[in-house]
């Protein structure tokens, strides 16, 4: 009988030949957290594990100049993150499905305006649900503590409970903020390529308290999504 990760693994056998060669480009904001991915992934040649520095501009350009230079079927915005309470506790991992510009937009006296009421475009990208849902379940089996929602990208990172107030109010489902993913997307958007955000909890998203933040954990937490992610696409 099949175990549950040889059933998700099956599923991912359609990504795996979903076209070209199938690589896979994986964005990591710094290097502590492309060094946990890669250990995950143990230099497999299927994953391309590259810096896109800090924020969304950063992450988008540099996608944009990887993408340029390969041939790619799934792009992924990994790294550590801020996890909402009460949705994702520290050391645990969220799989974006819905990834959001939450701070793009404009202020008004009568509250913020996001890209789509501006008139601009989408503050959401939709990363794909198979596989969202092949990831989930493929973490789930092994134990590893996953949730599902939208991972909220800022410019800015929450240090207020002000502002935390203010994203949960627009975001009610958000369970994790960063600051690359949307970028990330952006490009991928643009390759019309595949796109996931995994994010290990780090700290809470509330007022700033950089003494509280385990990033042990979630480094741990991000190497085992790395191994995951290796185990899906190459076993
Ligand atoms: O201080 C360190 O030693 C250190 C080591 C590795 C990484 C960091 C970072 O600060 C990474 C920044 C990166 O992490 C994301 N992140 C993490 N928590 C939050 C948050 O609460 N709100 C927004 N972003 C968060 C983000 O994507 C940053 O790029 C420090």
């Amino acid at each position: 009988m099949k175990s549950d990760l040889e059933t998700v693994m099956h599923d991912g056998d359609i990504f795996r030949n979903a076209d070209s060669d199938g690589r896979i480009l994986i964005m990591t904001a710094v290097e502590a957290e492309r060094q946990a991915v890669t250990r995950g992934t143990r230099d497999s040649k299927r994953f391309n594990v590259q810096l896109a520095g800090f924020g969304p501009a950063s992450a988008a350009a540099r996608t944009a100049a990887e993408l340029a230079k390969g041939s790619y079927s799934l792009v992924i915005s990994a790294g550590i993150a801020g996890g909402f309470k009460g949705r994702a506790e520290i050391g645990s991992t969220v799989i974006a499905d819905r990834i959001a510009a939450a701070d793009l937009g404009a202020e008004t006296p009568d509250g913020f305006l996001s890209v789509d009421e501006l008139g601009f475009g989408s503050s959401v990208i939709l990363p794909d649900s198979k596989l969202v849902q092949t990831l989930s379940d493929a973490m789930a089996s092994e134990g590893i503590p996953v949730t599902r929602g939208t991972i909220l990208t800022v410019t800015t990172g929450t240090g207020s409970a002000e502002t935390t107030a203010k994203l949960t109010a627009r975001y009610g489902d958000a369970a994790a903020e960063g600051m690359e993913g949307f970028g990330v997307a952006t490009a991928a958007k643009l390759w019309n390529l595949p796109v996931l955000e995994i994010r290990t909890i780090s700290n809470v998203v509330g007022p700033r308290d950089r003494a509280a933040w385990r990033l042990g954990e979630a480094f741990a937490a991000l190497e085992a999504a790395g191994d995951i992610l290796r185990r899906v696409f190459t076993e």
